[in-house]
């Protein structure tokens, strides 16, 4: 498989390969940017790291001469003849240094619209591809990006994914649990009306009480925290650990899907169905919505998603969810 990182010189861009270089080493990575020296440093760097990946005791066979991939570097006139697997976009315009409260997604707006539409325009050659959006805001992205290119809605996907890790840190403070036993979806936009689906939410798979007081705790930390962590580490140094492992996650459970000859076009639910997760992607009539892109669950397959699964939320859920898409349409 062949993944094509869009912005491939950036914080997460970068990331991502090398998180992939150590976990999923078969795949061929290539990191497209307009700073084409910047993208080939890193990517030699990279395959450097991968020879200490490949001799470390327990390294997986994929490491081996016989199976690994590479990180390559391209710039965005190749796209095309690089006849990419799965494209992630992470290209961005540089955020002003004060971009350190929760209006700063929003706000990103305009300054990267122009980007998608330059990249649109090198997309188009290309056959149908499976894209995730990880450049806020990315929803509204995700939407211009279904909008300029016509494909099917199938292959839009926006990374939302790294409020499911906050969240279930914040429940296991609250609970006295480890995060990793700890599951709550979160639907809607990734943004201010990012919705934790408290009604599914488990730990050790039994489901949770949260009182009013303690859902609005978890809100304004899961909220808040990604821009206490660019406030101290500066705007140029996002959340770039939770957001590579999870768009790592989704990379590879696409991987696995294109692999698995048994998945038959009904996608693989990620780790089981009790640990479904939310994606952005443009809605046709789930949940009562159209014409907007927002977080939904989602199966996954090779070529992005496989199904949209229509949960029962209760009420307080569902009037988030069309405010959620209100918020979106009015930018689109
Ligand atoms: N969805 C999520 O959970 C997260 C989203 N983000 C978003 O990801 C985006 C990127 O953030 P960083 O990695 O910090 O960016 P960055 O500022 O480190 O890098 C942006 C890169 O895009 C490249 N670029 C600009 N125009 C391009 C074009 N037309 N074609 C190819 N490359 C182009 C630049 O040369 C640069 O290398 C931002 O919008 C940020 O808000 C960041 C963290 C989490
Ligand atoms: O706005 C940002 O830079 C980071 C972001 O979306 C996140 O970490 O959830």
């Amino acid at each position: 498989m062949h993944v094509a990182i869009i912005g491939g010189a950036s914080t997460i861009g970068t990331t991502v390969a090398y998180t992939l270089s150590g976990l999923a080493p078969r795949l061929d990575v290539s990191l497209v940017d307009i700073n084409d020296g910047a993208a080939w440093a890193h990517g030699t760097d990279i395959e450097h790291a991968s020879y200490h990946f490949a001799h470390a005791p327990g390294a997986d066979e994929g490491h081996d001469s016989e199976t690994a991939g590479s990180v390559r570097s391209a710039t965005p006139e190749e796209i095309a003849e690089l006849d990419p697997d799965l494209l992630i976009f992470n290209a961005a315009a540089p955020q002003p240094d004060d971009a350190t409260d929760p209006s700063a997604r929003e706000a990103e707006l305009e300054r990267n619209r122009s980007i998608v539409e330059d990249v649109a325009e090198s997309l188009r050659p290309l056959d149908p591809t499976p894209l995730l959006v990880v450049t806020n805001p990315i929803d509204r992205l995700v939407y211009d990006f279904y909008s300029l290119l016509g494909w099917p809605r199938r292959y839009f996907l926006g990374y939302s994914l790294s409020e499911t890790a906050r969240i279930a840190d914040g429940i296991a403070d609250l609970v006295d649990a480890h995060r990793t036993d700890v599951y709550c979806p979160t639907m809607g936009e990734h943004g201010e009306h990012m919705i934790p689906v408290f009604s599914r939410a488990r730990v050790d798979g039994e489901p949770i009480d949260v009182t009013d007081a303690e859902r609005a705790e978890l809100m304004a930390y899961v909220r808040d925290i990604p821009f206490e962590i660019a406030e101290e580490r500066g705007v140029d140094e996002t959340s770039r650990w939770v957001t590579s492992a999870g768009v790592s996650r989704v990379v590879r459970t696409m991987a696995a899907a294109a692999d698995d000859s048994s998945v038959d076009g009904t996608g693989v639910e990620a780790d089981g169905g009790d640990w479904t997760f939310c994606l952005s992607t443009p809605l046709d009539g789930e949940y009562g919505l159209e014409d907007v892109a927002l977080g939904v669950p989602v199966d996954l397959d090779a070529d992005g998603v496989a199904a949209i699964h229509e949960w029962d939320l209760d009420d307080a859920e569902a009037a988030e969810l069309e405010r959620a898409a209100e918020s979106v349409q009015a930018d689109l």
